[in-house]
């Protein structure tokens, strides 16, 4: 079942340690099948390498509960289903780049400071609020989807493909699962760019309106003239 979606998952999964988001066997990638309402997932805790499309995880998006897979689904399987309940996305990574983490133990949303981050997300990457205690002892996984979701209350996240969960670290998203790691490798490059801007100029704030419309519209816009990558 779904063995086209398990492959794009594996090679999505596999660009994680690849790209340097992940280390040892933390972040994960996943797909939806919104005809079949399945999602396919990492498996939790098994190794990038050697790791296979038999190895991926097949979950039910209403239930929540394993349809097929020799392993346990990741342990991020509640907050990617919430996600695929709210947003109109086909792919989610989550991982613990450094830099984006970073930003997200400090708090710090990521603010559009040049073109780089323009050209992907159309406004400030926000950062979640922090978890009440009652949130983190309860369905902890599926409540971070909560407060992401309460996070773009407003905005829409198909034109800001990701979040930072404030003490943890950043999901992102996209039409599919190669889309998701794609914006998932930006958003590691913008906080970069931010942190280091910020240390040079630490006056510096949010680009020129004009410019991020021009480099946002001009790729993702009704009218787009550039390719979506
Ligand atoms: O967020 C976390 C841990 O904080 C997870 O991303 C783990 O790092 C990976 O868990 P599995 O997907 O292997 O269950």
């Amino acid at each position: 079942m779904l063995e086209e979606l398990k492959q794009q998952v594996c090679e999505a999964n596999l660009l994680l340690p690849k790209y340097g988001l992940v280390t040892f066997t933390w972040g994960n990638v996943s797909a939806i099948d919104r005809e079949k309402g399945l999602v396919v997932i990492k498996p939790s805790g098994v190794p990038y390498e050697g790791m296979t499309a038999d190895d991926m995880v097949v979950v039910d998006l209403e239930s929540g509960k394993v349809v097929e897979g020799k392993y346990k689904p990741s342990s991020d399987t509640p907050t990617h289903l919430e996600l695929y309940k709210a947003f109109d996305i086909g792919g989610i990574v989550h991982t613990h780049s450094r830099w984006a983490t970073s930003f997200a133990q400090a708090g710090k949303g990521i603010i559009p400071m040049g073109t780089t981050h323009a050209d992907y997300f159309y406004g400030e990457i926000p950062c979640t609020r922090a978890m009440t205690p009652e949130e983190i002892a309860g369905e902890y996984e599926k409540e971070t989807g909560t407060v992401i979701i309460e996070a773009f209350k407003g905005l829409d996240a198909t034109q800001i493909p990701a979040v930072l969960v404030k003490s943890h670290g950043p999901f992102t998203w996209g039409k599919d699962a190669a889309e998701a790691v794609h914006n998932a490798v930006v958003l590691e490059e913008a906080a970069f760019m931010n942190f280091h801007a910020m240390m040079l100029n630490p006056e510096i704030g949010h680009m020129q309106q004009e410019l991020l419309d021009k480099h946002f519209l001009r790729k993702h816009g009704k009218n787009a003239y550039y390719g979506q990558n």
